[in-house]
């Protein structure tokens, strides 16, 4: 892969790992996308069409409610993010065109939010419960891989954070109607703040990715694939060899999109801090050790588009 310097990347040629390639091979294509970019797209990932087909059916089928009955799912606020939100986006006056459904990825959540979420509850629960199984695995597969493209030994480093299950992953559907004549800003600038993303949608353009130039990237629309960022709690467990990738989401002028995304984050009391192997390119820690408890509790304080790491840097 050649440097952004030497080709800048674009739409048609972003980084694509093909899960059926050798393994050391994989793994030292996703560590390079990831110090390029902070992002690739993943194909032959293992995860059934059908079980991302009905993740999807059921989004669409909430977002095509009643708005009484979407806000039965609870209005994410200030106090709660979790629930159903309508163009606020976090608790500082973010505003974007979408609506959203944000839930907490554990299974028991999941099956207690349903019967407010979906007249079928026992389908939504068990279809969203399979999908975050299967993205939940594919997750830790990725960050195995990355680690042992790191040449770390210990290498379930960073998925043991996702898959102990006290975790604070979560899932978002974002679903963004038409704007008549222009695209307009639908989730504004930001980076994730966990370790990995992955995103699917259905087959409409809008989500971009900013480079190095503040270029931004239009990322063309896979349903058979996931788009996966990585998050600020990346940065930091790599001591900033990978840097949490920004982007935003436009919406489309004629259709619809509908995207889904799993964000793969650490239980709350988890102590967050590169490995020793991660120390040797600079010979010292970039951010002091700190929990996702306090992580989370800061960036809930900060708007969308703020940098959240520079409160965790050493002097
Ligand atoms: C403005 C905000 C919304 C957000 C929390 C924050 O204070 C800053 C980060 C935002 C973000 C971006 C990625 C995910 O969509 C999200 C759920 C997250 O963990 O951090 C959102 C937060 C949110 O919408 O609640
Ligand atoms: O909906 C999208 O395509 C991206 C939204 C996003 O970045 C987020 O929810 O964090
Ligand atoms: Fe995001």
């Amino acid at each position: 892969m050649a440097t952004s310097s030497q080709t800048p990347f674009g739409s048609q040629n972003l980084p694509t790992i093909n899960l059926l390639d050798p393994r050391s091979i994989v793994s030292n294509e996703i560590v390079e996308a990831c110090v390029e970019l902070g992002f690739f797209k993943v194909i032959n990932h293992g995860i059934s069409y059908e079980i991302i087909e009905k993740v999807k059916k059921e989004g669409f089928n909430f977002f095509g409610k009643e708005m009484f009955e979407k806000s039965l799912a609870g209005q994410a606020s200030s106090t709660n993010p979790l629930g159903y939100g309508y163009k606020n986006i976090g608790s500082r006056g973010d505003m974007g065109e979408l609506e959203y459904l944000l839930l907490s990825a554990h299974p028991s959540y999941i099956a207690e939010k349903s019967i407010t979420i979906s007249n079928d509850s026992s389908q939504f629960s068990s279809a969203i419960n399979e999908y975050i199984k299967a993205v939940n695995a594919l997750t830790c597969k990725l960050l195995v891989l990355i680690a042992e493209g790191l040449n770390i030994q210990d290498t379930s480093v960073f998925s043991r954070l996702i898959m102990d299950e006290d975790s604070d992953s979560l899932i978002r559907f974002n679903y963004y109607s038409p704007t008549s004549n222009n695209a307009e800003i639908g989730f504004g600038e930001h980076t994730d703040p966990q370790l990995l993303s992955l995103l699917t949608s259905n087959d409409v353009d809008g989500f971009q990715i900013s480079v190095q130039n503040d270029e931004w990237i239009p990322v063309p629309a896979d349903p058979n694939a996931f788009w996966v960022n990585v998050g600020d709690m990346l940065q930091v467990l790599t001591n900033g060899r990978f840097s949490s990738v920004r982007h935003r989401a436009l919406t489309n002028s004629s259709k619809p999109r509908l995207s889904v995304i799993y964000f793969g984050a650490p239980p709350l009391l988890a102590s967050i801090s590169a490995p020793p192997e991660m120390l040797s390119n600079i010979g010292y820690s970039l951010y002091r050790t700190f929990t996702w408890a306090e992580f989370k509790d800061n960036f809930y304080r900060q708007r969308l588009t703020e940098g959240r790491l520079n409160y965790f840097k050493n002097e």
